[in-house]
């Protein structure tokens, strides 16, 4: 097949793959004047290279990826939780649903503490709702005081959307807190179906989230003191 209508019939084959597969890269090399050209395809998503010739469509050859290689020069940086003691924490706990909360503060104050945490370093405030929590934080975030905060909350869904209007934007406040603050806000707060599975998460069968929280904030204020600072 000349080279020119074996591209055309590439470009064809191709605009064909193009409508169905996702990125391809299209290389046609010419062998030598008197045989066909071959095309290969190559896709991103894999190395498997389909090549065309003039009999049609050959066997693809499947290169096995290689997996990326470890070496000793990788760093893999992770927080040391064993090491707690001179970091300073506030805890921003709700009322709203308190019977849930106060566990959940109480499960962190525990974490903090069997982990070296001084009570002098432990500041909590208490704000009406979860709603009110991402505005907190960011506060506090911002006053250099802190090396993280946890943030606590029970959203339990009840007959209306309001669930969704408080859940969805407190994680989007608490989020948004430690980016605007650079100092990590920890998302401690549960948005259940119902009390029991609140409770459940506050003491109960399935643990404390507020205790899980606390320990991520450790972890965190670590990767922050031990690996980021010049
Ligand atoms: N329904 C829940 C609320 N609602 C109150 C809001 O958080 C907020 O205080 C109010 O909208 C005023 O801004 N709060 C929770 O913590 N949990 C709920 O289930
Ligand atoms: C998450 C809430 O705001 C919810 O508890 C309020 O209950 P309702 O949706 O019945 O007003």
């Amino acid at each position: 097949m000349a080279a020119a209508s074996s591209t055309c019939v590439s470009s064809t084959i191709l605009h064909r793959l193009n409508n169905n597969t996702s990125s391809l890269l299209l290389s046609s090399t010419t062998t030598s004047r008197h045989r066909s050209s071959s095309l290969s395809l190559y896709s991103r998503n894999t190395s498997s290279i389909v090549q065309f010739s003039s009999k049609g469509l050959a066997k693809p050859s499947i290169e096995k990826k290689k997996s990326p290689v470890q070496t000793e020069a990788v760093k893999q940086l992770t927080g040391i939780v064993t090491k707690a003691e001179g970091f300073r924490f506030a805890i921003v706990v709700a009322r709203f649903n308190e019977i849930v909360t106060r566990p959940l503060m109480e499960g962190a104050l525990d974490t903090f503490k069997k982990y070296s945490v001084s009570e002098e370093d432990i500041d909590v405030f208490w704000v009406p709702g979860t709603f009110e929590i991402g505005l907190l934080a960011q506060k506090l975030g911002q006053s250099g005081k802190y090396h993280g905060i946890v943030c606590i909350g029970a959203v339990i869904r009840g007959d209306t959307t309001h669930y969704d209007a408080v859940a969805n934007t407190t994680a989007s406040g608490v989020l948004s807190a430690g980016l605007n603050s650079g100092v990590p806000c920890i998302f401690g707060v549960l948005t259940c179906e119902d009390m029991d599975q609140a409770l459940n998460r506050a003491g109960g069968k399935v643990g404390n989230k507020g205790s899980e929280a606390a320990l991520t904030a450790i972890e965190m204020a670590s990767i922050f003191e031990h690996h980021l600072k010049a």
